[in-house]
């Protein structure tokens, strides 16, 4: 049967495609692999058996200078084989760290540019990391989560989580073996603060209170303590537990989005901490522009939740850097520190809801408003 023009067009494609993952992987030299690409073979091609890119493949061979070719012609940094591993994934299987830097780098430099093109355009959806611009589910969306109920329950493993329902699955909005990674963060944020007897501090997110029930138990407690909060089965779990009464206390009952005139006008925070759901990169970006003014100066400390992308290494680590470089934009230094995630007491802290951290260690970031602002 004859094939119709745009089946002729796959399938030279295919073809070429296929040569090249081949050529790569039977070794054949840089000059060789060269002429295939400039021949017209597609570096975006992925076999259909295994989901191998050509930059796969070049990972796999350790062939450092080919893969900076690949990168520097096009290659798409972050294609998943059928695996869910990247090619830099890889290269960490063989601790490659060279090809792995390559890489992260090349992911690095892909966002910056799409957050830079998304300033000067009406582009509102820029990462390649998350397709996130199709997903109208309260998983990502804000409007959506707004009306979802939610449930403030105890696991099976007696770990306090609120879930939301997204279709047919449970995604934690908030679970207790986050609990460590609170506590690392305040002590972070307040511990040795100059101003520890007077701390005025914000945060946005109320979740399961973790983190503002730490800020409260603080040896002297918040004089001031924001909290900002939109979603109305939180703020009635915040009214049943009694936030509404604590001295010093502030709720704000709207996003923060919606609040941040007010906190500019109040500004002068010696902590500030976010930690939202349902928002993307560029939304928390969106929100360290407002730093310099939210914070009262150069002892002031900032963190957010590290989350995006900690279902893979590799998409972790370029979230991390882009943060650290749109920070430093905005006059904040950054220094991160690890904490351990799993130990023996959460190793079932899934339970049925989606697994949305599954990286060993997490990256605390503590900014600080550098000297030079
Ligand atoms: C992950 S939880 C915060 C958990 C909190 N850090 C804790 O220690 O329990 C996220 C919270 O952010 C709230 N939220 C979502 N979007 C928000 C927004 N735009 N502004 C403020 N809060 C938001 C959600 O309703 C939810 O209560």
């Amino acid at each position: 049967m004859e094939r119709s023009e745009s089946e002729e067009t796959v399938h030279i494609f295919t073809q070429l495609g296929e040569y090249l993952i081949e050529s790569i992987l039977r070794g054949e030299s840089i000059d060789a692999i060269k002429h295939i690409v400039q021949e017209g073979a597609p570096l975006w091609y992925q076999t259909e058996s295994e989901g191998m890119s050509a930059l796969h493949a070049a990972a796999y061979m350790q062939n450092t200078e080919l893969v900076q070719y690949l990168i520097d012609e096009g290659a798409i940094w972050n294609s998943v084989d059928n695996l869910k591993c990247t090619a830099a994934d890889v290269a960490l299987s063989f601790n490659n760290e060279t090809i792995y830097t390559i890489i992260r780098n090349a992911g690095i430099r892909a966002e910056m540019l799409l957050t830079l093109l998304s300033s000067r355009s009406e582009i509102e959806e820029p990462s390649s990391l998350i397709i996130r611009s199709e997903d109208e589910t309260a998983a990502a969306s804000t409007n959506a989560f707004l009306k979802s109920r939610l449930n403030f329950i105890k696991d099976k493993n007696g770990q306090e989580i609120c879930v939301v329902k997204v279709g047919d699955e449970e995604i934690g909005v908030m679970m207790g073996w986050e609990q460590g990674i609170m506590q690392e963060t305040v002590k972070n944020l307040c511990e040795d603060h100059p101003s520890s007897d007077n701390l005025k501090v914000l945060n946005i997110g109320f979740g399961l209170g973790i983190i503002d029930t730490l800020f409260q138990a603080l040896p002297t407690r918040p004089i001031t303590h924001y909290i900002v909060e939109p979603h109305p089965d939180v703020l009635q779990y915040m009214k049943k537990l009694g936030w509404y009464h604590k001295p010093g206390v502030k709720i704000l009952e709207r996003k923060w989005q919606d609040s941040i005139q007010d906190l500019l006008e109040v500004g002068g925070f010696d902590a500030v901490y976010t930690d939202t759901f349902s928002e993307d990169y560029n939304t928390l970006r969106g929100f360290f522009e407002h730093l310099p003014d939210l914070l009262a100066g150069p002892e002031s400390r900032f963190s957010f939740f590290n989350g995006l992308g900690a279902t893979n290494a590799l998409f972790y680590d370029v979230y991390t850097h882009l943060a650290e470089l749109h920070l430093a934009d905005v006059g904040i230094d950054v220094c991160w520190k690890d904490v351990i995630v799993v130990d023996n007491k959460n190793l079932d802290r899934w339970g049925k809801t989606r697994e949305y951290f599954l990286l060993p260690l997490y990256r605390l970031p503590i900014g600080r408003m550098s000297n030079f602002v």
